[in-house]
């Protein structure tokens, strides 16, 4: 079998990762290889002599002819996963621990008693989502989805889960200018709740602390919430001159019910622990004081259960929706690309960075 979309998205993920620059000679070959697989045969007509980036692009595209979409789709991901390697080479020789861990910088990924732990790290900044670290946690849900462990878990180091999307990220604007960045946001964004709607196994969020924007959206696509009763659940959009993502808009009025579900994400209403349990969000609430200590004594019990049934229980369950999960991503994507841009938008991101204002 070929590769498929998802290996195909993965594989472009893992080029931004790379360590080394790989040079100028298997850029061109990526360059060639995604223009084949995404637009087929090279369509264009060839730039000018002295347009000599583009015409080495595109003499790179026309040289790979009438291959087929698929087979470009499958070359390319085998060029990236040669050059991901050849980069990690000098790590192969350590233990597997080791080696899964020296892959990311912005999350911590263990495996113990049959369950996968991926830990966001950024403690002195509430576990603020990184561009890297949406990255990284894709990487780490891939690999997790195929290690041998039963039951995957997410959580966040120190007092926050997390407190959301990094607001630095939409400051950090490339030359190509503040579209480019949006629509690149729009498809980071995609590719991070689809790894979501897609994982295959068990997925638990353990929510040690207060859970804000993303964090909490994607909450309605894991199989079971624990939260620490001093979490908190809050979904600021319309503050932040935003709009909802994660497949909330469609998984929250199913949970919690229309009226609920517009309170918290068009009003921003935030929710405590208890009530956050009360409408169907969370699966049950534990004292902070034997939080840690209770759930991981229940996930290992459950981390005992046969691994296929539970797999495929989970799989049953949420096949009836994907397809209706991706397209709702999609479509939330593409309304916040435009938000990004907007005036009520930006002001509330400047105001963040020059009051420090609170949520
Ligand atoms: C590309 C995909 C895009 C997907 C879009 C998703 C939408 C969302 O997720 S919307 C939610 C965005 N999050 C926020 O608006 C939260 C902003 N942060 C705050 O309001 C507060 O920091 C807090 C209420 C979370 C915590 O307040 P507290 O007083 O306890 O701590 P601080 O001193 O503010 O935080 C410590 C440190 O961390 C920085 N920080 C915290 N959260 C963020 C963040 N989301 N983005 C950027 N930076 C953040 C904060 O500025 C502090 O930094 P300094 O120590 O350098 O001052």
């Amino acid at each position: 079998m070929g590769a498929s979309q998802k290996d195909f998205e993965n594989a472009m993920n893992q080029v931004k990762l790379l360590k080394e620059d790989p040079g100028n000679e298997v850029k061109l070959k990526l360059y060639a290889l995604y223009k084949q697989a995404t637009e087929g045969p090279c369509n264009t007509p060839k730039p000018g002599v002295f347009d000599l980036i583009n015409k080495a692009k595109w003499e790179a595209w026309n040289a790979l002819g009438s291959l087929p979409k698929e087979t470009a789709r499958q070359n390319y991901v085998d060029l990236v996963s040669g050059l991901s390697s050849s980069s990690d080479s000098s790590s192969q020789a350590k233990p597997e621990a080791d080696r899964k861990q020296a892959e990311y910088e912005t999350v911590v990924m263990t495996s113990e008693d049959g369950i996968t732990k991926i830990m966001l790290n950024r403690p002195a900044k509430k576990n603020a989502l990184t561009e890297q670290m949406y990255q990284e946690i894709m990487l780490a849900l891939e690999a997790a989805s195929k290690d041998d462990s039963t039951i995957t878990v997410l959580t966040g180091n120190g007092d926050y889960y997390s407190s959301g999307n990094d607001l630095t990220n939409f400051t950090n604007i490339p030359p190509e200018g503040v579209e480019a960045k949006a629509k690149n946001s729009a498809i980071l964004l995609r590719n991070f709740v689809g790894s979501f709607i897609d994982f295959p196994k068990p997925l638990v969020a353990v929510v040690n602390g207060p859970a804000v924007g993303i964090s909490v959206t994607v909450l309605g696509l894991f199989d079971l919430v624990y939260a620490t009763d001093r979490a908190t659940f809050h979904t600021p959009f319309s503050h932040l001159g935003q709009t909802p993502e994660g497949c909330s808009s469609y998984t929250f009025p199913k949970i919690m019910g229309p009226a609920k579900a517009a309170e918290m994400l068009i009003f921003g209403k935030k929710l405590t622990a208890g009530e956050a349990y009360a409408q169907g969000l969370v699966t049950e609430v534990f004292p902070d004081s034997t939080f840690q200590k209770e759930v991981w004594t229940r996930l290992k019990a459950y981390s005992k259960l046969p691994q296929n049934a539970l797999r495929i229980s989970k799989q049953i369950i949420r096949s009836q929706e994907k397809e209706k999960l991706h397209a709702v991503n999609a479509k939330e994507s593409s309304i916040l690309q435009e938000r990004w841009l907007s005036s009520e938008c930006m002001n509330a991101i400047m105001n963040f960075f020059s009051q420090k204002a609170k949520l």
